[in-house]
């Protein structure tokens, strides 16, 4: 491939620009970056291809101008090897696949050093045979590996002068490209029309590209502006050389040989760029097409109609020009106030939209309104995409805040903070959302970008009062969940399994004729692949090593007084149920976390509770955990009428004594709800409700891997939270990890998920540690991961957690799977109050005590004056009948 270098300085440059925007790339030498030809360029043209090489390079402030030109538009920003000399870290937060780097032969010996961080390689060469050896050998190096988010790093020959006997010819650029290597060359040397002493642009182009057909023709896609295929065409040497001299859609028939598209039928194209594809052997032809279309059958392309707002747009240009007297559209043109206020109105109503069916539809209208003006008004949708793509070529972000006119969150923040906040309206409420303060750097709070994007707050900003606010977590009013759950603990206390089954069929969308498989489990229910049998295994053994350790099996026993024993022994919880979610994800790691210490604690009636699939079976996983851990029964329901299943009994379902495990909001009121009614005299290991995470990294931490485990997290539930407090970072490791998350997020299968999780989530910058530890024991979260240098040195310092994670290499992951301990953790803040389920969850503790003679002559008066100072003579008198004896009273 060819990349001509124009140099912005020359009178021609106009021109040159003109005649080598065909190509898909090319390099702009400017004398500064603030150059006014270049901010010209960058401002009204088609930018995408332009590699933006300053001549006068800010030494002291090299970041600014390459920000400077990315922001701008420019492909990649070409800079000196001096320019990276300093460290290539500082560059880390710019895309690779931006930054380019020129080098003079003195330096060719670092580019391994660069390897990692610019995607172009611009060699200062010359024809000789050392220059093309040395070529050779930096091509290898370079091309070895892809770039991180895919495409090649390129090695271009850059020949300087604008002398052709110094600069390559035909067959120097086409050995060059047999390995992988393009060709700079001067603009001046090179021409779209046959000219003496100067190469030919079309040949040049095509001297890297070798057919692979006997008939040395090149396969040719042709598509429009939008990308769109019109249809597939043959190029020959000839044809490309002739298009690019007209600048139209020129191709070679098989039957006609050079065809001119459109010649006879009017239907014309204007090329537009010419691209090669990745093994070079086949073009694609971007045109603007003309006339009906490019197809003989007189539609626009040989695939078929356009669709979708391609077609929505040519559409609207056909109408413009001939619209149905009296129709709709041409009212619109005739009348912008109308459009306007339909934008306005269809804008309100995308706003107040709530289903994803009446999104779609508002969505429509909106752009259909839209683009009625920009047609009205000469913009082509064309037009709308090149301002996105030169959105997307930005670096740094903008704020992104509403006009106060439309600030939605600054209306609600005023609201809320001049009502007092929501109180928890029973002992089961959680507590209430917080009105959160204004983030600092408020990008995307609002939704209206597309960036998944974490609120951030700087801890020295805010106040006392906005601080714990920040401490409650995201969930709907308690109050308005218990209203719906009431009604179905009620329903399945009162009508058993006839009311599981209803309510089986309106929320999990399935109706089963039973509620309860009971064990022995058939070995067909529990069929697993090889590979996921061996990691169930694994984690089994992991998990109960770890939670038999926590077995106490001898008694506690002390001898408080001579001849008073004390004396306490641990006994299982006989009849135990385990909430298994499955909602949004079916859990079998939470089978074992709950069944492993039941039946280490040796319950001796274990009752699994899961939702059903929707054909009315139960994940094989789940059935084989329920197998290995000896549970008598599985419970085909989820809900909140599993939970009251378990705690009132059915049946079929058997009542049990203790109901654990977590789940979303439903099931976590109905456990709350069944506990403090003592006819159902249940108990609840705790609440355990959406997954929580907080994260306290410094400068050691690995952006990726905290962004990993942020959005571990966030992907449970879209009322997941997860927090980041940074300690002392600088703003590009924060915005490294800012981009992780978002391009991590934007990769995952549950994405939407984490498009509501990740907003309601922050990161909180402090300067220091202590800060970062009394915030984070403030917030008791459920799990806490410590992305520090020597993270075990400040394990010691945390009061309150669920669990912790300690270094780089302790993803939170672990815990939730495999390492041993458990996932089932108290979240909301009562990590305060409450450990995570542990081999005691299953236990209760009994306390014995034996006296002997003197040892109740020992502390018979102290018994018997407390007791008479209580008024208790009943209690004095059983001490008292028997010191009588002892003493002989
Ligand atoms: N803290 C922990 O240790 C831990 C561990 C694992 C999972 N989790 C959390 O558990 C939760 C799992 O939630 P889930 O929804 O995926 O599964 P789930 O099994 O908890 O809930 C699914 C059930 O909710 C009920 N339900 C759904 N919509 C309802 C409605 N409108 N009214 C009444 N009932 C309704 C249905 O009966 C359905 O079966 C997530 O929030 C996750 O973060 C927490
Ligand atoms: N992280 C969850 C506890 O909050 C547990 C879990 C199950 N599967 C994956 N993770």
């Amino acid at each position: 491939m060819i990349v001509p270098r124009i140099n912005l300085a020359a009178d021609s440059y106009a021109d040159q620009l003109s005649a080598f925007s065909l190509l898909p790339n090319q390099v702009l030498i400017v004398p500064t970056p603030d150059d006014a030809r270049l901010q010209a360029i960058l401002r009204d043209q088609n930018k995408d291809a332009y590699w933006i090489q300053p001549l006068a390079f800010d030494a002291q402030d090299p970041l600014a101008q390459i920000h400077q030109l990315l922001d701008a538009g420019a492909d990649k920003v070409v800079l000196p090897y001096v320019a990276f000399a300093a460290g290539a870290e500082s560059f880390a937060h710019i895309p690779q696949e931006r930054l380019a780097v020129a080098l003079t032969p003195a330096e060719f010996g670092y580019i391994n050093t660069l390897l990692d961080t610019v995607s172009v390689f611009i060699l200062d060469v010359d024809t000789s045979a050392e220059s093309l050896e040395a070529i050779k050998s930096i091509a290898q190096v370079v091309q070895k590996d892809l770039l991180p988010r895919g495409g090649i790093k390129r090695v271009v020959a850059a020949f300087s002068g604008n002398d052709p006997a110094h600069t390559p010819g035909l067959l120097a650029i086409s050995e060059l490209g047999r390995i992988g290597v393009d060709t700079q060359l001067s603009s001046e040397i090179v021409s779209a029309d046959h000219q003496e002493g100067k190469l030919n642009l079309g040949e040049a182009f095509m001297a890297t590209i070798v057919s692979d057909r006997p008939d040395g023709l090149f396969p040719t896609v042709v598509v429009d502006e939008q990308g769109i295929s019109l249809g597939l065409v043959y190029s020959s040497l000839e044809s490309v050389v002739e298009s690019f001299r007209t600048r139209k859609g020129v191709y070679f028939s098989r039957s006609r040989g050079l065809w001119h598209k459109g010649a006879t039928s009017g239907s014309t194209q204007d090329l537009i760029k010419v691209h090669v594809d990745c093994d070079s052997d086949a073009l694609q032809y971007t045109v603007h097409q003309h006339g009906s279309g490019f197809c003989h059958n007189n539609i626009r392309g040989c695939f078929g109609p356009s669709s979708g707002l391609a077609h929505l747009d040519q559409t609207l240009q056909g109408r413009k020009i001939s619209a149905p007297a009296g129709s709709y559209t041409q009212r619109l043109f005739k009348d912008s106030n109308l459009v306007q206020s339909k934008i306005m109105e269809e804008a309100e109503e995308l706003c107040e939209a709530k289903t994803p069916k009446d999104i779609a539809w508002e969505t429509a209208d909106l752009i259909y309104f839209a683009l009625v003006k920009c047609v009205s008004n000469g913009v082509t949708l064309r037009d709308v995409e090149q301002q996105l793509e030169n959105r997307s070529r930005k670096i740094t972000r903008r704020p992104g805040h509403a006009k106060p006119k439309w600030d939605v969150s600054a209306k609600e923040a005023a609201a809320a903070a001049s009502t007092p906040a929501p109180v928890a309206a029973t002992p089961a409420a959680a507590p209430a959302p917080a009105p959160a303060p204004a983030p600092a750097s408020a990008v995307a709070q609002n939704g209206k970008s597309d960036r998944i994007q974490m609120k951030s707050y700087k801890m020295n900003a805010l106040s006392a009062e906005q601080q714990s606010k920040l401490l409650l977590r995201p969930i709907i009013q308690s109050d308005d969940i218990m209203a719906r759950v009431k009604p179905i603990v009620e329903s399945v206390r009162e009508r058993g399994d006839a009311a599981l089954l209803e309510l089986t069929a309106k929320f999990d969308g399935v109706q089963l004729d039973k509620t309860v498989i009971s064990a022995p489990f058939t070995p067909e229910s529990m069929v697993l692949d090889e590979k996921t049998r061996l990691a169930i295994d694994q984690a089994y053994d992991n998990i109960q090593k770890f939670h038999k350790a926590q077995l106490q099996d001898k008694a506690l026993v002390v001898e408080t007084m001579p001849g008073v024993v004390c004396t306490r022994f641990a006994r299982p919880i006989e009849r135990v149920g385990l909430y298994v979610p499955g909602g949004t994800a079916v859990l079998p790691s939470t089978a074992l976390m709950l069944g492993i210490p039941a039946a280490v604690a040796g319950c001796s009636e274990i009752v699994i509770a899961t939702p059903p699939r929707k054909d009315g079976s139960i994940v094989p996983e789940v059935m084989y955990v329920a197998h290995k851990v000896g549970a008598s029964k599985v419970l085909m329901a989820g809900g909140a009428q599993a939970v009251a299943a378990m705690a009132y009994g059915t049946e079929s379902c058997p009542k049990v004594d203790k109901i654990c495990g977590p789940g979303n909001q439903y099931v976590t009121a109905a456990k709350m709800l069944t506990q403090i009614d003592s006819s159902s005299l249940v108990s609840i290991d705790m609440p355990a409700g959406p997954s929580e995470l907080l994260v306290i990294a410094d400068m050691t931490s690995i952006p990726a891997y905290v962004a990993s485990d942020l959005l571990s997290q966030a992907e449970h539930g879209t009322d997941s939270q997860v927090v980041l407090i940074a300690v002392g970072l600088t703003a590009e490791h924060l915005a490294a990890i800012e981009d992780e998350v978002h391009e991590q997020a934007s990769r995952l299968p549950r994405v939407d998920i984490v498009r509501e999780s990740i907003p309601k989530s922050y990161i909180i910058e402090v300067e220091a540690m202590e800060g970062a530890m009394r915030f984070s024991n403030a917030y008791a979260p459920e799990h806490l991961i410590l992305h520090l240098e020597d993270a075990e040195k400040h394990v010691e310092q945390v009061m309150n957690a669920g669990s912790v994670f300690v270094g780089h290499w302790s993803p939170e992951s672990c815990g939730d799977y495999a390492s041993g301990t458990n996932h089932t953790l108290p979240t909301y803040g009562y990590a305060r109050m409450y450990s995570g389920v542990n081999t005691d969850t299953f236990l209760k503790h009994i306390t014995s005590q034996q006296l002997t003679r003197e040892g109740l002559d020992a502390i018979g008066d102290t018994v018997m004056r407390l007791a008479e100072i209580e008024g208790l003579e009943a209690h004095r008198n059983a001490v008292c009948v028997r010191i009588k004896d002892i003493r002989g009273l």
